[in-house]
């Protein structure tokens, strides 16, 4: 089942005017949003993220996680470079929801890591699917990315579909003292690259 455009408008943000573009997964029933700003037609490798909706995280607040802080790192990065791309994934949880990521965060609180929490609970580690990304980058005109992630998951799978990943740009932002053991479990067992790498990072400056 196919990934339709429905509408698109203007979205004013503190950062820059975006072009807010939705679009509905008829296979899932999830509606996602792409916020654009700027011009594709040249071809070039466009700035851009796949971001994975976090409720506590990107409207609550939460330091359990770095993705409210990553989610504004990008939009501000998109900004300052006046052009690109940011994919808003309705797949919560690494997937599994809501309801289930608190079930999840509850085991955490016991004292289970991020991963032993989701596979106690009867799921994958991570149970994303990143392929309504194509029809959209499609409809946007967007063949190449340097893309603003940690997550090598993501580049493999943009790739795998075809799309350019020219760069990858680390997204080191968020980090406190709730969010440490989340952290360091990316990067021993979701293969997330949480070094030092500093060129072309993004930080919320
Ligand atoms: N199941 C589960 N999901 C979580 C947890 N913490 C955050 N999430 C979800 O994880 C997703 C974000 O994924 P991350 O693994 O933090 O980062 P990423 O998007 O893969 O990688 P980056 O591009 O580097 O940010 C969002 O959908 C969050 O809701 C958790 O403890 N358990
Ligand atoms: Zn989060």
């Amino acid at each position: 089942m196919p990934v339709v455009f429905v509408a698109a408008s203007k979205l004013p943000t503190p950062f820059a005017q975006f072009t807010m573009h939705g679009f509905l997964d008829e296979a899932t029933g999830r509606e996602h949003v792409v916020l654009s700003l700027g011009d594709f037609t040249d071809g070039a490798p466009v700035l851009g993220r796949l971001h994975s909706e976090c409720l506590t995280g990107d409207a609550l607040f939460s330091q359990r996680c770095d993705c409210g802080s990553q989610l504004e790192g990008a939009l501000k990065a998109i900004a300052r470079e006046g052009r690109g791309v940011l994919l808003y994934l309705r797949q919560e949880g690494r997937g599994i929801g809501l309801l289930n990521k608190i079930r999840a965060y509850e085991l955490q609180d016991g004292g289970a890591d991020t991963v032993e929490a989701n596979e106690r609970l009867g799921f994958a580690a991570d149970q994303r699917d990143y392929a309504m990304c194509l029809p959209m980058l499609e409809h946007l005109g967007v063949k190449a990315l340097r893309l603003m992630t940690n997550n090598p998951r993501k580049v493999k799978a943009l790739t795998d579909m075809g799309i350019v990943v020219a760069e990858r740009v680390p997204l080191h932002t968020g980090h406190n003292p709730h969010n440490k053991l989340y952290l360091a479990t990316k990067a021993s067992k979701l293969d997330h690259m949480m070094g030092n790498e500093h060129q072309g990072e993004v930080d919320r400056a």
